[in-house]
């Protein structure tokens, strides 16, 4: 039974559960969702540092310079009232110092410093300014960024706690598909295949299989017990050789989506087989099947690989929306509104292509606030 297309994204997020949790090193991370918050060891900075090169300064001027830090030294000595330590950036400032003079703002007379002196604390980063030991820097659910990685190494990590990535299978059905070479009539070239991977992000993809339109091998294929998610492209409607629907009954799969209110994407579907593994079936027409990849797939992906779900982002955005179903059309951003792109047939993705987004807009006339799904890829929803 078709199901409107909030409904159907939010069956999919609630059909699985996060992956189990895995340890890695920092690197293997990346790309992965954080099972667990990134806490600090440590107070950043551990010491009162200098944060320009000059002088460390205790008290008025003239000061006596007794001394000399760089970055990587042991914590010098405490200060006493006018006297001076030459501190790098990056250096532990001695106890006693009042702030550090910019060496452009000093002149130095053999031992004897003068310049010009700020505020108190000016230029020290104090202990545990940016954060205090225990303190969570992000939290559980985010995706580990290039920038995560490297703020869990400063601070203090060798290791991340994240759910292990969803593993998927894909399956391209169809007599019709080239896999190469121009179209001709009656064959056509495979489109989905190519553009599933980057729609994948945070996913170990195992591999893309080719078949023709025979129900046992798409049964074999489907039992792929490698994978979390198998995803079968083609074969979802109702012709003569789309055989999806009734292998998922042999396979005594429960269908938990028949069918979507959206266009395009009617026909996709998604099915819980018996060992929980979890089959998403993408309409043959491409574009079509990416709106399937934006409404069931990437959503299931995300709860799988424990990604807290986004805000989302809209767009002002007017259309004449379809009468009873959803519409996804792709869409340019200009400022805080978003512009059709057209060229959006189900069986072409021109429009998508040029587009930034997909908007997602309600049944009827619509003008107003549009959810925006991203094209590139990871939108995991
Ligand atoms: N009697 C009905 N017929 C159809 C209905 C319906 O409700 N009743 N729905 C239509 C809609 S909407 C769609 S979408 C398609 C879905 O079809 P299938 O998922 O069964 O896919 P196919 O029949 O195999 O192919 C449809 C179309 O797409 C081309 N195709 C297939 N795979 C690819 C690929 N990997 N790359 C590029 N193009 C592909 C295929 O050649 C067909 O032209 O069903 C409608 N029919
Ligand atoms: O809705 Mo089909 O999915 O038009 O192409």
């Amino acid at each position: 039974m078709t199901m409107p297309w909030t409904l159907a994204r939010q069956t999919a997020r609630d059909a699985v559960k996060p992956l189990e949790a895995v340890e890695v090193p920092l690197p293997d991370a990346l790309g992965s969702a954080l099972a667990s918050g990134v806490n600090a060891h440590t107070h950043q900075p551990t010491c009162d540092t200098s944060a320009m090169d000059g002088y460390a300064v205790a008290g008025l001027g003239p000061w006596t310079v007794v001394g000399r830090v760089s970055a990587g030294d042991r914590v010098p000595p405490p200060l006493r009232f006018s006297e001076a330590c030459a501190v790098a950036t990056g250096a532990p400032v001695p106890a006693g110092a009042d702030l550090v003079v910019p060496i452009e703002h000093c002149h130095l007379d053999g031992e004897l410093l003068t310049g010009y002196t700020g505020e108190l604390g000016k230029h020290v980063r104090r202990r545990g300014e940016d954060w205090s030991a225990g303190d969570e820097l992000v939290p559980a659910g985010t995706v580990v960024s290039p920038a995560v990685l490297g703020l869990a190494a400063g601070a203090g990590h060798d290791t991340l706690l994240v759910h292990r990535k969803p593993r998927v299978a894909v399956v391209v059905t169809g007599d019709e598909l080239l896999r190469s070479g121009p179209p001709r009539p009656g064959r056509v070239r495979d489109a989905i295949g190519p553009m599933l991977p980057g729609l994948l992000t945070g996913s170990d993809l195992l591999g893309t299989t080719h078949l023709r339109d025979d129900p046992e091998a798409l049964a074999d294929a489907l039992t792929c017990d490698a994978a979390d998610v198998l995803v079968a492209c083609g074969a979802t409607s109702v012709g003569a050789k789309d055989h999806l629907r009734r292998v998922l009954v042999e396979l005594d799969a429960e269908v938990l989506v028949s069918g979507v209110a959206c266009r395009p994407g009617h026909p996709q579907l998604l099915a819980a087989l018996p060992d929980g593994r979890v089959v998403v079936g993408l309409p043959g027409n491409p574009f079509a099947a990416l709106a399937a990849v934006v409404t069931l797939l990437q959503p299931l992906l995300g709860t799988l690989s424990g990604r807290t779900v986004q805000p989302a982002i809209t767009a002002r955005f007017a259309a004449v929306g379809h009468r009873t179903d959803t519409r996804l059309i792709p869409v340019t951003r200009h400022g805080t509104g978003a512009l059709p792109v057209g060229r959006d047939r189900p069986g072409s993705l021109w429009g998508a292509a040029l587009a930034d987004a997909l908007a997602v807009v309600p049944p009827g006339h619509f003008e107003g606030e549009v959810e925006l799904l991203a094209l590139t890829s990871g939108n995991a929803s």
